[in-house]
């Protein structure tokens, strides 16, 4: 899950953008990059590592521009090398740099027919390269450069491309372009600021980033529509597709997105709030007579669920769990040795609250069960008398296809288990996840503000519909051995 963030301003944008991108850092360690449009040039400056690693004094110096676009990424296409880092550019037409976040299933096709119709080049194995090709061919076929060009060239983009994706693009000569897939998969929102000189806009993947910018959240952008932001300061919507299903990404509202963030008119906050009542509900309903001592959160993305579950349980929540604030989010990590050692560096128990008690650790998902496996057995070494793991999330079964990298099934814990499989697994005295019905709905929330769901991972059903050999494919490209191997492991 990538971060994107594109800001049109009447000063240079790229402190801004700069700033944008550590708030959206969570979804991406691996790579960030930076565009801007400073006259006839675009400026571009990119790399692997964390935010601040990539930029220093002198890099951001040459980022001028008023119009610029950033990018933070957690690799689910091609390959974790610099080349493959985001904004990428094409000179042509007019000058374009691209950021997406997602994930593109028909990724073989399009490079074909983007080399063998459209004869471009497309210089690396990402996706997100092939997306900005398709872009420029369209925008290159429309006769004029304007905002309804754009649109043009965005309606093709959603007839070509398939899966998720949420794009921010700088044009030359235009403005900024943002559009979303026609089914919401990812998200994007869009955010205004007045100042002395007169508006700017902002659009990008959470909300969190318009709170440190001082812009004001106006909108999310609606399944599948295009916006362009033109240099002077217009801002021009329309619908560019069909209106499909909107089936947002559920695992953002689970894990992926900052609890201050607002998705779909959704605070992630408040979903996770309730994800936790509806789960403590549940364990309620399995053991009324529960000897439930202390619910402890595993930090950070279940901290909001975890306080729910001791509220409806009635009783105790601690931080028995404290997390080393300079190690990131294991998840995202690209291979599961770094994953299952930084699970050790990251978080340490306290074991005054562990000794003689039994305790409920809430996670938000177990997905590969990196990070189950431990920590159920420092608790235990802790001192507990008997450990019972909680997840917010249902079983996860299936692979992402549309922006998160867990592509094959034979890595998922849960995959051809048994909940009493992965408990034994898990080594843990009882496991309960949460029901689908449940989080949808806990998601949704009382007023109901969403019917349907990116919900793959827990049922397996893709809303884009996937070719036959589609996973067998992606087991090759990216399995954990696939890419230990690509790296010369
Ligand atoms: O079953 P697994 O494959 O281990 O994946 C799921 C875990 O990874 C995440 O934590 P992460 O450290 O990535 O992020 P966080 O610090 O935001 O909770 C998530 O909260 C789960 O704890
Ligand atoms: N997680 C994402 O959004 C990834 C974007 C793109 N597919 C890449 O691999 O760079
Ligand atoms: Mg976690």
């Amino acid at each position: 899950m990538c971060g994107i963030i594109g800001i049109v301003g009447h000063n240079d944008v790229a402190a801004q953008l700069y700033d944008g991108l550590t708030v959206l850092q969570h979804r991406g360690q691996d790579a960030a990059g930076i565009a801007t449009a400073n006259g006839s040039r675009l400026l571009v400056h990119k790399g692997n590592g964390l935010v601040s690693d990539v930029f220093d004094e002198d890099s951001m110096r040459l980022l001028r521009g008023g119009i610029g676009i950033g990018h933070c990424r957690y690799p689910t296409a091609g390959s974790e090398g610099d080349d493959e880092a985001q904004p990428f550019y094409v000179n042509s037409p007019f000058g374009i740099a691209l950021a997406h976040n997602g994930n593109l299933i028909n990724t073989d096709a399009l490079r074909r027919e983007v080399f063998e119709q459209d004869r471009r080049n497309v210089n690396t194995e990402s996706d997100s390269e092939v997306l900005l090709n398709v872009f420029a061919h369209e925008l290159d076929a429309q006769k004029a450069l304007t905002p309804e060009a754009a649109f043009k060239a965005v309606e093709r983009v959603h007839q070509r491309c398939v899966g998720g994706y949420a794009v921010v693009a700088t044009v030359l000569g235009l403005g900024l372009v943002a559009f979303r897939d026609p089914n919401g998969i990812r998200p994007l929102v869009l955010g205004k600021r007045s100042t002395a000189a007169g508006d700017e806009y902002a659009v990008a993947s959470e909300s969190v980033a318009f709170d440190l910018l001082g812009f004001e959240r106006v909108r999310d952008v609606a399944p599948g529509e295009g916006i362009v932001i033109t240099a002077n300061g217009e801002l021009h919507a329309r619908p560019c597709a069909q209106p499909g299903k909107h089936t947002p990404c559920m695992f953002e509202y689970v894990y992926f997105a900052r609890p201050d963030s607002m998705i779909d008119d959704i605070s992630v906050h408040k979903a996770r709030m309730r994800m936790g009542q509806t789960l403590g509900e549940k364990i309620l309903r399995l053991r009324p007579d529960h000897d439930i001592d202390t619910v402890i959160p595993i930090p950070d993305s279940s901290r909001d669920a975890a306080l729910e579950v001791a509220n409806v349980l009635g009783v105790k929540y601690r931080e028995g769990f404290i997390k080393n604030r300079y190690v990131g989010r294991t998840f995202i990590m690209p291979g599961q040795g770094e994953r299952a050692k930084s699970v050790r560096r990251k978080l340490n128990p306290i074991p005054l609250e562990f000794r003689n008690r039994v305790v409920l650790l809430v996670d938000d998902s177990i997905v590969r069960g990196t990070t189950s496996r431990q920590i159920v057995q420092m608790a235990r070494d802790a001192g507990a008398r008997k450990v019972y793991l909680a997840s917010a999330a249902p079983p996860v079964r299936h692979p992402n296809i549309y922006g998160i990298d867990m592509p094959t099934r034979e890595e998922l814990i849960a995959w051809n288990r048994t909940d009493e499989e992965v408990q034994a697994l898990l080594g843990c005295d009882w496991l309960v996840y949460q029901d689908l019905d449940a989080l949808e709905q806990a998601v949704s929330g009382p007023k109901h503000r969403l019917e349907h769901f990116d919900s793959s991972c827990f049922n397996g059903e893709y809303v884009t519909g996937t070719e036959a050999d589609y996973f067998e494919h992606l087991k090759r490209l990216r399995s954990d051995d696939a890419k230990t191997t690509r790296r010369g492991g």
